[in-house]
């Protein structure tokens, strides 16, 4: 059973408002042999933080200045919030948001869902909709939702929504999440990093709660 991605299924027979085109199938769209898995038992409590899992990160990092410095909260299921203010170095277009950073907003916020399973997981395909212009000073509410999982692939789905979770909606995305072991990090990333990143107690804690046992 797989999920919808759709964040709002309207219930077969009811007279509820109508959905949007249904997107074709693409490589993240979750196939038939996808599960919904059980929200891991110590995700975290739904409305809490879900809280950076680098303080470098681009997208969450506290210590990134120039980062977008996201809050991403967990939801009830294998779901997630984030809300993100577009500044004015966020422009692509005058006093317009760059698509990147939108889809950047996005990465981050279905990233997060990889806590509720409690899996390390990277970005390996990432799709979006660019529905309507995002000014800059805009509130962009997004929510994020696992759509279905099938051996090391976690497939999700979003929406990002202009001031709030009922506004209108500004970006989709869909994407493919690959499940990894710390390994990936340890070969690819720069030594340096990787070495302070190590080095901390905490971080390093973190990072051994997102090992996979494949
Ligand atoms: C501590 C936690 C930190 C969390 C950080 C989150 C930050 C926010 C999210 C990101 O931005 S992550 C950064 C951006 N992503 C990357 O840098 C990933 C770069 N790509 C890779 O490292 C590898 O290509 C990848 C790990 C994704 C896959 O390589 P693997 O050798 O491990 O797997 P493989 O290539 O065998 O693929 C496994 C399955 O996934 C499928 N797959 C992989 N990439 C795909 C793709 N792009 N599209 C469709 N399917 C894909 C592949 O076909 C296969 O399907 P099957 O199992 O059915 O055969």
């Amino acid at each position: 059973m797989t999920g919808s991605l759709s964040p709002n299924p309207t219930p077969q027979g009811s007279a509820g408002p109508a959905e949007p085109p249904r997107q074709p199938l693409t490589p993240t769209s979750p196939p038939d042999d996808a599960v919904l898995p059980a929200r891991h038992p110590e995700a975290p409590a739904p409305g809490t933080a879900i809280g950076s899992h680098y303080v470098h990160c681009f997208g969450c990092g506290p210590q990134q200045t120039g980062g977008l410095q996201m809050d991403v909260r967990a939801g009830e299921g294998l779901d997630v919030t984030a809300e993100f203010v577009v500044k004015p170095l966020h422009q692509g277009g005058p006093g317009l948001a760059h698509g990147g950073i939108l889809v950047t907003a996005m990465d981050e916020t279905l990233g997060s869902l990889n806590w509720l399973l409690h899996t390390a997981a990277v970005t390996g395909r990432l799709e979006s909709d660019f529905v309507r212009p995002v000014p800059v000073d805009s509130l962009l509410h997004i929510r994020a939702w696992v759509t279905g999982v099938v051996g090391r692939k976690i497939y999700c789905a979003g929406e990002g929504r202009i001031g709030g979770p009922e506004g209108p909606v500004a970006i989709r995305a869909q994407a493919l999440f690959i499940q990894v072991k710390l390994e990936h990090f340890t070969t690819h990333g720069r030594p340096e990093d990787i070495k302070a990143a190590l080095d901390d107690p905490d971080l390093f804690k973190r990072a051994r709660a997102f090992e996979v046992n494949p």
